[in-house]
């Protein structure tokens, strides 16, 4: 045991319980040495026959415990900024699950103070870039056969929203992933937000504007639009068209199993992201293990974690305000990548 990993994992939801069972079953070269949550029997059950995996009711006992290495954040986002800064002062590496801090202040905050320290540290959970299908259109718009990219047409629907759901995590914690997949497909900052409200479902709790259709401008004159309806009902669907000058790739249509029974056939269809992106959840958490151990990190940056906070605030303020709301974002610290690299 001594030469894996030891991970604390902060929050034994839906992902952090997922999470734990990935880092004790599923990827090499790590443990699950600590698991915080103010819940502590959801702790103790989500770390059940773990061995060496100690529980607790904070944040910072965990990153304190022994053994403890490097943190995976998987708390609710208001929570996400104390536990980076915190991890970020015990010089501790971080996979962050999105919005890395759902305001983009304690965002700013977050990128300056990792900025300060003069390496990276925090590697922000945007599963999407470690998806088959996403990594094959990212290399299919980087390799130039569809030339310059013009739209990007995408959907986003889940089966139904959690109670504690509302219209704003509609943009800043769903279309969250798009506004990332979009500067990282694109390689372009996100220039302006326009929120529409198409007639709301009757499957809709009561007062959710879902859904939303959502439109950005980026810096070259790229277009990209988002349906985002996460109180669908019928499957856990997400689909990315890319046009070009001259072609275009759709992603996220791979088929289920076809059942055929009774004289039919049907085709199953994910029901949740657990499903559907399980094998990017697997690379991802695998890729952040391996850069951890080999003292790097990779993947989506502190700073893609803030550009997604600014563009979902802004897309807040269309939704609320209505029209066309410009994004600007701060100067970009040195340490951080432009978009898309
Ligand atoms: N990448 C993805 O596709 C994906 C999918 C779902 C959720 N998420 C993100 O994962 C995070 C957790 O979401 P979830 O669906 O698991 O939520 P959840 O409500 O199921 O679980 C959150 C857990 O965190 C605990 N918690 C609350 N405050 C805490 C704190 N300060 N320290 C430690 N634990 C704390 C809660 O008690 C709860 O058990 C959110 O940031 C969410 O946006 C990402
Ligand atoms: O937190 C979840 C998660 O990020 C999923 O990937 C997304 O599909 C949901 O809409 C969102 O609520």
């Amino acid at each position: 045991m001594a030469d894996l990993l030891g991970v604390a994992v902060l929050g034994a939801g839906h992902m952090g319980a997922d999470h734990v069972r990935r880092l004790d079953r599923v990827v090499s070269g790590a443990r699950v040495a600590a698991v915080a949550d103010p819940d502590t029997a959801r702790a103790a059950a989500a770390v059940a026959g773990i061995e060496g995996a100690s529980v607790h009711a904070e944040a910072a006992a965990a990153l304190a415990a022994p053994g403890v290495q490097a943190v995976l954040i998987a708390s609710p986002g208001p929570a996400h900024e104390e536990a980076l800064l915190a991890a970020f002062a015990r010089g501790l590496p971080v996979l962050c699950e999105k919005p890395m801090v759902p305001d983009s202040a304690g965002a700013l905050r977050v990128a300056r103070a990792e900025a300060r320290l003069g390496r990276r540290l925090a590697q922000i959970g945007f599963m999407r870039r470690y998806d088959a299908g996403y990594l094959r259109l990212k290399s299919l718009l980087d390799s130039g056969e569809l030339g310059r990219a013009l739209m990007l047409h995408c959907v986003h629907r889940n089966v139904s929203s959690p109670p504690h759901f509302t219209s704003a995590m509609l943009i800043n914690s769903s279309v969250a992933h798009e506004i990332d997949a979009a500067r990282w497909l694109l390689g372009q900052e996100l220039t302006a937000v326009t929120v529409l409200r198409p007639a709301s479902s009757a499957g809709a709790p009561a007062g959710l504007v879902d859904p939303q259709f959502v439109l950005f401008e980026t810096e070259r004159g790229a277009l990209v639009d988002v349906e985002v309806f996460v109180n669908c009902g019928f499957g856990y669907q997400v689909r990315c068209e890319a046009v070009g000058e001259t072609g275009s790739a759709r992603i996220g249509e791979e088929h289920g199993m076809v059942v055929t029974a009774r004289g039919g056939a049907r085709e199953e269809v994910p029901q949740d992201y657990l499903v559907r992106f399980a094998d990017a959840y697997d690379r991802e958490v695998q890729a952040w293990v391996d850069a951890t151990r080999r003292g790097r990190v990779t993947g989506p940056s502190a700073w893609d974690g803030y550009a997604a906070s600014v563009v979902a605030e802004a897309g807040v303020r269309s939704l609320t305000d209505g029209g066309r709301v410009p994004i600007d974002l701060a100067a970009r610290p040195d340490l951080y990548a432009p978009a898309g690299r």
